[in-house]
């Protein structure tokens, strides 16, 4: 089983008469996307796409070559998608095991020890075996958080589209979710969205996505060094033309922008490199890649 060939071809996708998405491309087989946004920037919206839950207005979205708009291959995709959406609910009362062997049973696992062996596998994978025979309700929000990967890696999907996994988890619950996610970047292409900078970083490929376009397709480390040279500190306030600047704990202020002579330059970090790119005025503007 190989990891799923994604082709996004200028898409779109609008709400009532509002752009959402613009003209997205993307390419990718195997490893780890990180979809990068502030809040509202499309992220959900993308991944919905992605998902064959949403039909973009416009552009084409393939998978190995399958076309969701076709019913007969939006069956055939959906065979090698796992999905975490934002808001996966389960139902309360069911044991843990019975969550997932309904959602097994859902993904044509038809076999009664397959589909036990592979809850189990699953189980294991986010380190909920032991808590196999209790309900849903008794789990905390990161455990619950980890069942939905379950569910999501269940099948072993070829393509795994996750929305924002660890929003909301402690830094432990979060460590451990990204070891599960990098865990599948060998078998399947996996999508995740994010709005944050340091979970952007697990990405083989960083996409940040602003003011409904990708405005950065590339590494985390070519995003970081697109900051290179536009990063400085300084005591005094910052300039009126500055891109942006915060206060440090040691009263400094980090800029970014394009530096004064003389600048005391630092190494830019990927946040630097998200906040210059997303900032970047739109008119005229090339995606960098
Ligand atoms: N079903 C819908 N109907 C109308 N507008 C929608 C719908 N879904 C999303 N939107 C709008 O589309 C825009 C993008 O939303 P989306 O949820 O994709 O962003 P996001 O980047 O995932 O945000 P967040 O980080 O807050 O989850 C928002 O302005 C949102 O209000």
């Amino acid at each position: 089983m190989t990891a799923a060939h994604l082709h996004l071809h200028q898409v779109e996708k609008r709400f009532d008469s509002r752009t959402v998405l613009d003209g997205v491309d993307l390419l990718a087989q195997g490893g780890i996307v990180t979809v990068l946004g502030a809040n509202g920037a499309g992220k959900t919206t993308l991944l919905r796409c992605i998902a064959t839950i949403l039909e973009p207005d416009g552009g084409t979205i393939t998978i190995d070559g399958l076309d969701a708009r076709r019913e007969a291959e939006r069956i055939e995709i959906r065979r090698r998608l796992g999905y975490l959406p934002q808001d996966l609910g389960f139902n309360d009362g069911s044991t843990v095991f019975d969550a997932l062997d309904y959602l097994a049973v859902l993904k044509e696992i038809a076999d009664d020890r397959t589909r036990r062996r592979q809850v189990f596998d699953v189980l294991d994978r986010v380190g909920l075996r032991d808590r196999a025979g209790d309900p849903v309700a008794r789990l905390s929000g990161g455990m619950r958080r980890r069942l939905g990967m379950a569910q999501a890696i269940l099948g072993s999907p070829t393509l795994l589209v996750l929305d924002e996994p660890a929003a909301g988890l402690d830094p432990d619950e979060r460590m451990r979710l990204r070891e599960i996610v990098a865990e599948r970047r060998s078998v399947a292409t996996v999508v995740v969205s994010t709005h944050l900078t340091d979970d952007a970083a697990i990405g083989d490929v960083v996409v940040v996505l602003a003011d409904h376009r990708i405005r950065f397709t590339g590494s985390p480390t070519r995003l970081a060094e697109s900051a290179a040279g536009r990063t400085w500190v300084q005591d005094a306030l910052p300039p009126p033309d500055v891109r942006a600047s915060w206060r440090r704990a040691d009263g400094r202020h980090r800029c970014l922008g394009n530096p004064p002579p003389g600048a005391e330059l630092v190494a830019p970090t990927l946040e630097d490199g998200y906040l210059l790119v997303a900032s970047a005025p739109v008119d005229g503007m090339r995606p960098v890649s």
